[in-house]
């Protein structure tokens, strides 16, 4: 194998991700835009998850409502939930690792409150199960998947499903669109000079 030849590969496999994804995830994504605009109007809080990758994800997009993306100026409300280890730990080995997520939201979800759970096959327990919860809770429970969206068509509304079946080309879509997603909100809530 050429490495160099397997890069180049690997950026074609890319684009033509991103070239599926422009056709189909535009509706969910304005969807999406709208509830998250919704909720921090009205007092609520953004909450993200997933696992492996797409928890790095989570951390990465809190991150960037609660400190800054591209303007200084308020702080939005957002946590991911896949960074305090005493929870995670304890709950693991008290519950279930299926109850990771679903734990924290029945602490901390309201409702209005968007939860965005993250999880490229769509069929990862522990993120459906928190996402039920946030359902049962009056919340919103929203998606980004891949693949044919698994089990959380159906349960997710808005759903961001990534046409790939290739885990770190839809990983790669997911980052992007909530770069665009918190690049909307702080154009909306945020407003300012980019620096
Ligand atoms: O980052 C990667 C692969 O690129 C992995 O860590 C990946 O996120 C993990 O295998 C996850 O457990 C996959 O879960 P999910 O996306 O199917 O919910
Ligand atoms: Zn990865």
């Amino acid at each position: 194998m050429d490495p160099r030849q397997f890069l180049a590969d690997q950026f074609i496999e890319h684009e033509q991700t991103v070239a599926a994804s422009k056709d189909s995830v535009g509706p969910a994504f304005v969807t999406l835009a709208e509830a998250c605009t919704r909720s921090l109007n009205q007092g609520g809080k953004i909450v993200f998850f997933g696992n492996g990758g797409s928890a790095a994800d989570a951390q990465h997009l809190a991150a960037e409502l609660v400190v800054r993306y591209r303007t200084n100026g308020r702080a939005l409300a957002a946590l991911a939930l896949t960074t305090d280890t005493s929870i995670l730990t304890a709950c693991s080995n008290d519950f279930s690792y299926d109850d990771i997520f679903a734990r924290q939201i029945e602490a901390l979800l309201r409702p209005g409150d968007v939860a965005l759970g993250i999880s490229t096959s769509g069929n990862s327990p522990n993120v459906l199960k928190a996402l039920e919860a946030a359902r049962g809770l009056g919340g919103i429970a929203a998606g980004l998947s891949g693949r044919d969206g698994g089990k959380m068509v159906g349960l997710c509304d808005p759903l961001i499903v990534v046409p790939s079946t290739v885990t770190a080309r839809i990983q790669e879509m997911h980052i992007l669109i909530g770069h665009a997603l918190c690049d909307v909100l702080e154009q909306r809530l945020r407003p300012g000079v980019s620096v």
